[in-house]
């Protein structure tokens, strides 16, 4: 198996190095904006005080500062009316400073994530997540991809993983991975062949066993064994569980590493790349010369 390494275990799909290239590379792409006049600008919305989304969204200013993206950090109390998040969600919209913006999900009781995702003007949608943008890949005519799913895409690609007429089971049929991926992977062009697996799928290791690449996104720390997957297979683990202290777990079983081709490392991978897509698509719009 050519793409084992010579001790026979798995190649890793290290989300941290690509991620660092990727945002070496929008740096490049920041300065000749701001050599034009252009100055790329984020705004992110977090309401109330979910720790993992506080550490996701300082995640996401600190690459901006990194990359020389300007970035607004908007924050407000858990108890926000959905009058009142929709308004801020509407003067960003109009800020033609403002290229992109999100709204980090999930939103606390009361509040109406599809609703906050379908107030972010299309043109700004970074997240790719507004109905518009999603209609768009279901059609096979993308906008904005959404972040996760071109995160793994990108993932895939740079390890040189073939996926056109490639057999891809993805776990889980989540809105923000499992569903657009399986749009993305199948678009004509990428071409690979997608089988989606959901909790009431019967048999879903004779499905991942028959698989090349097997996506992980369904959130069950460790579900994805060894006994599951095909010799070489790709594996990719996007599911992240908090366990004890600060520890991560992945979907992805550790003893998957001794069966697999390529698999993510157990602390996770998707993440890092999940942030660069989202600046992608702000560097993207700030180009077009759109929406301001
Ligand atoms: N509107 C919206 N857009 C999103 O893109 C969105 C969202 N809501 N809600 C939640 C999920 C989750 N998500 C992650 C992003 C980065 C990491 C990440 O960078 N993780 C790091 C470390 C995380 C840590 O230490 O807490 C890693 O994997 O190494 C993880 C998860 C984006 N999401």
């Amino acid at each position: 198996m050519a793409n084992l390494h010579s001790d026979g275990t798995a190649v890793c799909l290290d989300g941290d190095v690509l991620a660092a290239t990727l945002r070496r590379q929008m740096a490049a792409r920041a300065t000749r904006l701001r050599a034009i006049g252009v100055t790329p600008k984020l705004a992110t919305v977090l309401v109330g005080d979910n720790p993992a989304s506080a550490s996701y969204i300082a995640r996401k200013h600190a690459d901006c500062a990194e990359i020389g993206i300007k970035a607004t950090d908007i924050r407000l109390p858990a108890k926000t009316s959905q009058a009142q998040l929709l308004a801020h969600v509407a003067a960003l919209n109009a800020d033609p400073l403002v290229h992109g913006l999100m709204v980090q999900l999930p939103l606390p009781a009361g509040l109406d994530d599809d609703a906050a995702l379908a107030a972010v003007d299309p043109a700004k949608d970074i997240d790719g997540l507004h109905p518009e943008n999603l209609g768009r890949l279901l059609a096979g005519t993308p906008g904005l991809l959404p972040c996760t799913p071109h995160a793994i895409w990108q993932l895939l690609r740079h390890h040189q993983v073939p996926l056109k007429g490639a057999k891809v089971a993805i776990i889980g049929r989540g809105p923000l991975v499992g569903r657009p991926l399986s749009m993305l992977l199948s678009m004509r062009g990428i071409d690979a062949s997608v089988t989606l697996l959901h909790s009431a799928s019967r048999d879903i290791a004779e499905a991942t066993r028959a698989a090349d690449v097997v996506i992980a996104a369904l959130g069950r720390p460790g579900f994805v064994t060894a006994d599951m997957v095909r010799p070489g297979a790709a594996v990719v683990g996007v599911g992240i569980t908090y366990g004890d202290g600060c520890s991560m777990v992945s979907d992805v079983a550790e003893d998957v590493a001794s069966v697999a081709g390529h698999v993510t490392p157990p602390h996770g991978s998707v993440g890092p790349l999940t942030r660069a897509a989202l600046l992608q698509n702000l560097l993207e719009i700030a180009e077009r010369g759109l929406p301001g």
